[in-house]
């Protein structure tokens, strides 16, 4: 689907939204001159500006009164003050997309003084390269034709799947968090490529090289995870040997248990908390 030229109101102007932006930039997404963006943090909106391109405004209401397409971008402890700050601008035929992790729809609407038109999206960092993975959720208010508008904006830099509200935490625990998850497997990975003799930048790329590669078999060859370790694995050979330490070190419930814990994170943000449980009072909540 074409997705078309996008007037887009950046609410928040940190690392999220610029790799958003950069992206729509590049994808000819972005309309720049009906684009307009605040951050609270001069230097992050200013940084925004000179990066991206396009006019900042002088407040969040601002922002609100001149695009119709808002792009809810700060922290979810920053998120109230900004409804707050819009709610006297808004008009009926606003869209407004939030990526705040844990903020339901419910709250946002509740911020907004009953405005309906909203969508939950949650990205992550790959969308800087097109390459990201987006879960999308949208209040019943918004037309089944705006839906597939904002998806297609997200499509324009990567993956994108529709899934029921309730499952946005888990999104948030996989795919939102994962990109950390994965660079500290790579950055683990290049480190015992070192161990083992290697200089420290081929080690990286041969490390990273080997997520993409794998990733792209699961993708586009359509191999099951299991079928590519198998195929890999020979008997009596090197990757059997290597597989061996990472299962008895319990490394695929580990990892399941990192996905769980920022699940279980994203939850806490949504009921308000600001502060982390400690870990065994998450798992307790299973
Ligand atoms: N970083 C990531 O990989 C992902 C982040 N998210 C969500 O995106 C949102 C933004 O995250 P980041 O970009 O990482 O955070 P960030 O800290 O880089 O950016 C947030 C920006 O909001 C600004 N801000 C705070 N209060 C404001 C206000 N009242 N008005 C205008 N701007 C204000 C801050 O100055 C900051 O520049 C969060 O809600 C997060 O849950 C979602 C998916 C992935
Ligand atoms: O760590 C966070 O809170 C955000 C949400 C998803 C990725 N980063």
């Amino acid at each position: 689907m074409a997705v078309g030229r996008w007037g887009v109101g950046f609410l928040g102007t940190g690392q999220m939204a610029t790799a958003l932006a950069s992206a729509w930039r590049r994808t000819e997404c972005l309309d720049l001159s009906r684009s307009w963006a605040w951050d609270i943090q001069a230097a992050a909106r200013e940084q925004f500006a000179q990066r991206i391109g396009l006019p900042l405004a002088a407040s969040n209401r601002e922002v609100a009164s001149r695009c119709e397409l808002l792009l809810l971008a700060v922290k979810p402890g920053d998120v109230e003050a900004v409804l707050e700050e819009i709610r006297p601008v808004l008009r009926p035929e606003h869209l407004f997309v939030s990526i705040a992790a844990g903020v339901r729809l419910q709250t946002l609407q509740d911020g907004l003084g009953g405005h309906r038109r909203i969508v939950r999206v949650m990205p992550n960092t790959g969308c800087l390269v097109g390459c990201g993975a987006s879960g999308i959720s949208a209040a019943p208010e918004v037309t089944p034709r705006e839906v597939e508008q904002v998806e297609g904006l997200f499509r324009a830099v990567g993956y994108v799947c529709r899934v029921p509200e309730t499952l946005l935490d888990a999104v948030t625990g996989l795919s939102g968090s994962g990109p950390a998850f994965v660079a500290l497997i790579v950055e683990a990975l290049a480190d015992g490529g070192v161990l083992s003799g290697l200089p420290r930048n081929l080690a990286l790329e041969l490390a990273a090289h080997t997520v993409l590669g794998t990733a792209r078999l699961i993708l586009e060859d359509g191999r099951h995870p299991a079928q590519i370790k198998d195929a890999v694995a020979s008997p009596g050979g090197t990757t059997i040997a290597g597989l061996h330490v990472l299962e008895k070190a319990g490394v695929r419930g580990v990892l399941q248990q990192a996905v769980w814990m920022a699940t279980c994170r994203a939850k806490e943000l949504a009921e308000g908390g600001q502060n982390p449980s400690t870990a065994e009072g998450c798992f307790s909540k299973k």
